[in-house]
């Protein structure tokens, strides 16, 4: 065949056999991808064990392939380990790209696309005043409760189930599935070797080697209460006529007026219980990562915290909190939720893809199987785009009358959600609740570096933590109210328990 006489992309000198295994590593792969994107330029390859890794470093080349290809580019590798021995194969972000996932997709966009998500403001809001609620009591323990926060906001806004104090069962038990699936079964980087040679899912447990089995099997336990557990909550809560509106209720309410029973048909309550687990995996990581970032940002830019207080004094005043309606008049505060977007880059490689068939693009040669990673960490730090990338810089996003393709451009949105037919169905969502949440950060309280006994100033140490996002190790930072006034616009907030 002619393609195959094409060379392939460029990447890193492969070694025999290994390929290129040296060249993975388990936290901040992006960092390297970067720096092998600088190298190479827009499309570089890797091989590991004859694995062919695929990273899609440009915008123009992402769109080209993972848009408008799509048909090809679209479906996701059959993870031996994560799918079938841990029991997460029927995750969304695994998922054959097929009948099957256009059926979930649907679903999910029908109860939380563009046109659904302000039905939800009411319940942010509210779950945001929780927030405030919350670091006001404690603010030592703010990175805790902003854990709780984003873990508590999915649950209520998915489930209808109400987290109210940091020791919940269910958040818990989420928490450590997440913490499991992301650095221990399905961490980028990681190599399986059952995935390379699926024949060894055949050996048995006590066998020498075999540990990966046996931590398969405890791991699917956790992970199949984490699916099963919320969702009956909400099914009990539902028959007791308790249930408060939410994704699964919405859903299962709807599916039972469709068929004019009480019932749902065994394949809506699968597709049901697993966009909704998936709702939840792909929200807790990617919004604690965005979180942590606007800290780290508003910590090392006193003076763009002042400037954001100062545009939220003059529209919203100092007698309530902001709510969805002032967004519009808060530019400014609106380019610090965009910078955030772009610098955090929560998902920096995407979610991997496999490319179905055989595919040339500007004369490389991309062999079927190869794993694809959209790498929007670089897209990110495009320089002709983005000038001085690594810097924090509301400013670039203030600039008026752009024409309609440099404004384009400009969003982070369109890089840092993915591309095509795989895109973030959680985008929507995403925005106003992280929007709301940081301009109700930045109306009440003050954030800087924290000081030690000694009165020196910590400087934060930025490390990333996880192999998928780019969540960060917890760094110390000191936060309190703005004033009085602020402590008292908080507690007279509406929150979870009133
Ligand atoms: C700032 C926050 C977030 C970012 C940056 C982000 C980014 C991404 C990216 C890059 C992908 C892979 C897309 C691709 O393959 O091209 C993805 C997939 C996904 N996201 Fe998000 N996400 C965020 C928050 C959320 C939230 C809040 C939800 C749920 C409410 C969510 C639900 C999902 C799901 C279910 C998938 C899998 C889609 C599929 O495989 O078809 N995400 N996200």
């Amino acid at each position: 065949q002619k393609s195959k006489r094409l060379a392939l992309p460029p990447g890193p000198k492969r070694l025999p056999l290994i390929g290129n295994l040296r060249d993975l590593t388990l936290t901040g792969l992006w960092l390297e991808a970067r720096k092998w994107a600088q190298q190479h330029g827009e499309l570089v390859y890797l091989n590991v064990f004859g694995q062919g890794l695929l990273f899609v470093n440009s915008y123009e080349a992402a769109v080209d392939l993972l848009e408008k290809r799509g048909a090809i580019y679209s479906d996701k590798p059959k993870m031996v380990m994560a799918g079938e021995l841990c029991g997460c194969e029927n995750m969304i972000g695994l998922t054959p790209y097929g009948e099957r996932l256009r059926r979930q997709r649907k679903l999910m966009l029908q109860a939380l696309g563009a046109n659904r998500v302000h039905e939800y403001h009411p319940l942010l809001e509210i779950q945001t005043h929780n927030l405030l609620q919350g670091i006001l009591n404690a603010p030592d323990d703010s990175q805790n409760i902003i854990r709780r926060y984003t873990g508590g906001l999915t649950l209520l806004i998915v489930y209808g189930y109400r987290v109210l104090s940091n020791t919940d069962r269910i958040l818990d038990m989420a928490g450590e599935s997440l913490e499991l699936l992301s650095n221990r079964i399905a961490a980028a980087g990681v190599v399986w070797l059952v995935d390379l040679f699926p024949p060894l899912k055949h050996i048995p447990t006590w066998f020498p080697g075999a540990g990966f089995k046996r931590n398969a099997a405890l791991w699917k336990g956790k992970m199949e209460a984490f699916v099963n557990v919320p969702y009956e909550y909400t099914k009990d809560q539902m028959r007791q006529g308790t249930a408060v509106p939410c994704y699964v209720s919405m859903l299962l309410d709807d599916a039972s007026l469709e068929n004019k029973e009480q019932t749902v048909d065994n394949q809506r309550d699968f597709d049901i219980r697993w966009t909704a687990n998936s709702l939840y995996a792909a929200s807790f990581d990617t919004t604690i990562s965005a979180v942590s970032h606007f800290f780290l940002a508003m910590i090392q830019h006193p003076e763009i915290l002042q400037k954001a207080q100062k545009e939220l004094d003059s529209v919203v005043g100092n007698s309530r909190l902001p709510t969805f309606s002032d967004r519009a008049n808060l530019p400014y505060v609106n380019a610090v939720v965009n910078e955030t977007l772009r610098l955090s880059s929560p998902v920096p490689l995407g979610l991997p893809r496999r490319i179905t068939e055989d595919n040339v693009y500007k004369n490389m040669y991309i062999p079927k199987g190869t794993l694809v990673f959209g790498n929007n960490y670089n897209m990110t730090r495009d320089e002709a785009v983005f000038p001085n990338p690594e810097e924090f810089n509301p400013e670039r996003y203030l600039e008026e009358d752009l024409d309609e393709v440099t404004a384009k451009a400009r969003d982070p949105r369109n890089y840092v959600f993915g591309f095509g037919r795989r895109r973030c169905p959680g985008q929507w969502m995403i925005d106003s609740s992280l929007w709301i949440a940081i301009a109700s950060m930045l109306a009440s309280f003050d954030i800087r570096k924290a000081v030690d006994e000694f009165g020196n100033v910590i400087e934060p140490e930025v490390v990333y933590d996880n192999s998928v996002f780019t969540t960060l190790k917890p760094f110390k930072y000191d936060i309190r109210p703005r004033s009085a006034q602020a402590v008292k616009v908080i507690r007279e907030a509406k929150g979870l328990s009133d």
